[in-house]
């Protein structure tokens, strides 16, 4: 990592490929067995090359581009919940967000035990969880089905209780993928609420959203991939721009 003590996040050159292999039909499978061919080819797939990002204290970054970008995949590199082919990535303090809804809840614990289990997940003590419960509880206005397995959940439910811990755990980094979008409009105020302050207080956001009105009153600056590769890294007025006219 950089001495820069207020850097939190940096991205260095990095490359990410993925195998797609192609399945065949019944029909298909059954002629290549039977010609005695492999049963799937596999090709490489690159979703990000040569991708390069800064991100420090009270930065609000927004990560923009078409579907299949490679927003997603920055966004769960930095996460560590996938590792680059090649190149570097470095994060100091503590990450929390929402990447995947439901991701890091157990189906058969109850809404209430899943605060303890995702809490523990992000890093906070027992003591910590104890402590802010009620207010966890408050801010997800789960209400009673706090005791429900969250298998019966819906997905605005989970958002809502994994935004709930999220939030609670003070972040240094909080990153955010598009899952705001299944919040009904009055929570989704009360989430972006609380993300202004955590940028307020000097936290670091990432986001990857295709909402470009939120995004330009959220985020003062804009990363727009195309293809997998960073071709805008600056303000966010002018990342928008260029995304809504192709260029
Ligand atoms: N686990 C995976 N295995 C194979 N290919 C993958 C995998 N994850 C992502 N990809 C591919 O990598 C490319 C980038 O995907 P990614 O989800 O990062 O895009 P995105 O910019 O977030 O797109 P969207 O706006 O549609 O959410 C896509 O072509 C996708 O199919």
């Amino acid at each position: 990592m950089a001495a820069d003590p207020k850097t939190r996040i940096i991205v260095s050159d990095i490359e990410k490929h993925f195998n797609i292999r192609h399945t065949h039909s019944l029909k298909e499978y059954v002629v290549s067995k039977v010609l005695n061919r492999r049963e799937a080819s596999v090709d490489h797939f690159t979703a990000l090359s040569g991708v390069d990002l800064h991100v420090s204290d009270g930065e609000a970054v927004a990560l923009l581009g078409l579907n299949g970008s490679g927003k997603s995949t920055l966004l769960k590199l930095i996460a560590g919940v996938m590792s680059p082919d090649q190149g570097s990535i470095g994060v100091r303090g503590r990450i929390a967000g929402l990447i995947e809804v439901g991701a890091g809840f157990h189906p058969d614990l109850t809404g209430a035990e899943n605060i303890y289990l995702n809490g523990a997940i992000l890093g906070m003590t027992e003591e910590q969880i104890r402590e802010r419960f009620d207010d966890i509880v408050a801010f997800s206005e789960i209400g009673e089905f706090i005791q429900t397995e969250v298998k019966f959940y819906s997905s605005g439910m989970f958002l809502r209780l994994a935004f709930a811990v999220a939030i609670h755990t003070d972040p240094d980094i909080f990153l955010i993928d598009e899952i705001l979008a299944v919040g009904d409009e009055p929570f989704q105020k009360k989430c972006l609420q609380r993300i202004r302050e955590l940028k307020a207080s000097g936290k670091a956001l990432v986001i990857v959203t295709h909402d470009l009105d939120m995004v330009e009153q959220l985020c003062d600056r804009g990363v727009l991939l195309r293809r997998g590769e960073v071709v805008h890294d600056g303000a966010i007025h002018e990342a928008v721009a260029r995304l809504r006219e192709g260029r």
